[in-house]
């Protein structure tokens, strides 16, 4: 693995990895032969560029927020020949990084990925877009759509939780069918997660048992988002519930096709671009990660 791009957002959380630039860039300059780095301008460049350089890198580096994640995942996971992605965390809640384990401190991070820990981990896709972390619809898109640049600042993952807990008061249900080879559900819900790894805004309150290697999925479905409900999740979680829920619906598939009425925003990795109806499925091993940590196999 000799060369290594890096795509950067400099304007990500509170300019985190611009402040720490050359320490980084020292670092990486450490670990492989040649570090070239691109800088992002606006929505978008980080796909472009991803597609760009994928053919002439080993390694291509996000380092910035999940929105700068999701985009070079979008560049990268379409294409035949895929280099290898890392992640420098540089954003508020930078989910997915957690998720393998990188340490949140940007110039850590950059030491864990000259480390060399080659993970190959699942990536889910939804007709439209790639996602690593999670697509969900109902009361998860309210959630994030609230949360402004200002208090998202200022709170960071604070205002992740405060905008949850006053969604709860104001969330709408709506009506759903899905299917999968065994399963077919529907009724009314006011959240669907479909996670393919472990953290969903920056917390993990849902499914922290989601393993990002196995080629499945794990749908939660919530038919209400009232606080006994959450109450209900840390339950399942904790072991404590003994009887079935009848508010969650929750299994494990590798691929499930989903339809709202009405249409529903989708948020895919905290971006919200596309609306139901989709198919959404695990694509197994598909990308090679460079993680902080020893992931599930
Ligand atoms: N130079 C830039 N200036 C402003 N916005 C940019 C720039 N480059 C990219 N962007 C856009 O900013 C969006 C948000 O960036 P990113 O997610 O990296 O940071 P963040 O919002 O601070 O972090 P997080 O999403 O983890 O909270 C990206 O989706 C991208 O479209």
């Amino acid at each position: 693995m000799d060369k290594v791009s890096v795509v950067v957002n400099p304007n990500a959380g509170q300019q985190k990895i611009k402040e720490n630039f050359e320490s980084i860039s020292n670092i990486l300059s450490d670990g492989f032969k040649q570090v070239a780095f691109y800088e992002t301008q606006k929505e978008g460049d980080g796909t472009d560029f991803a597609q760009k350089l994928a053919n002439d890198s080993d390694l291509i580096i996000a380092a910035g927020g999940d929105g700068t994640v999701y985009e070079v995942l979008n560049g990268l996971a379409p294409l035949k020949k895929r280099p290898a992605f890392a992640i420098i965390p540089g954003g508020t809640c930078n989910d997915f990084s957690r998720a393998i384990g990188m340490n949140q401190n940007p110039v850590k991070a950059a030491e864990q990925i000259i480390q060399k820990n080659i993970q190959e981990i699942d990536v889910g896709f939804d007709g439209s877009q790639y996602f690593l972390n999670f697509w969900g619809i109902g009361l998860i898109t309210a959630v994030s759509s609230q949360i402004e640049e200002d208090v998202k600042s200022t709170f960071g993952r604070l205002s992740y939780y405060m905008s949850t807990l006053q969604n709860i008061k104001e969330n709408k249900s709506f009506y759903y069918e899905m299917n999968d080879a065994t399963h077919y559900y529907s009724g009314k819900a006011e959240m669907i997660i479909i996670a393919n790894g472990p953290f969903t805004g920056g917390v993990k309150p849902f499914l922290p048992e989601v393993n990002i290697q196995d080629g499945m999925l794990d749908v939660l479905v919530l038919k209400e988002t009232n606080l006994s409900s959450f109450f209900s999740i840390f339950k399942k979680r904790t072991g404590m519930m003994q009887e079935k829920d009848e508010n969650i619906i929750h299994f494990q598939t590798p691929q499930l096709s989903l339809k709202t009425s009405p249409k529903k925003l989708i948020d895919c990795d905290g971006e919200r671009y596309f609306k139901t109806p989709a198919t959404i499925k695990a694509i197994p091993n598909h990308l090679k990660m460079l993680a902080g940590k020893q992931l599930f196999n």
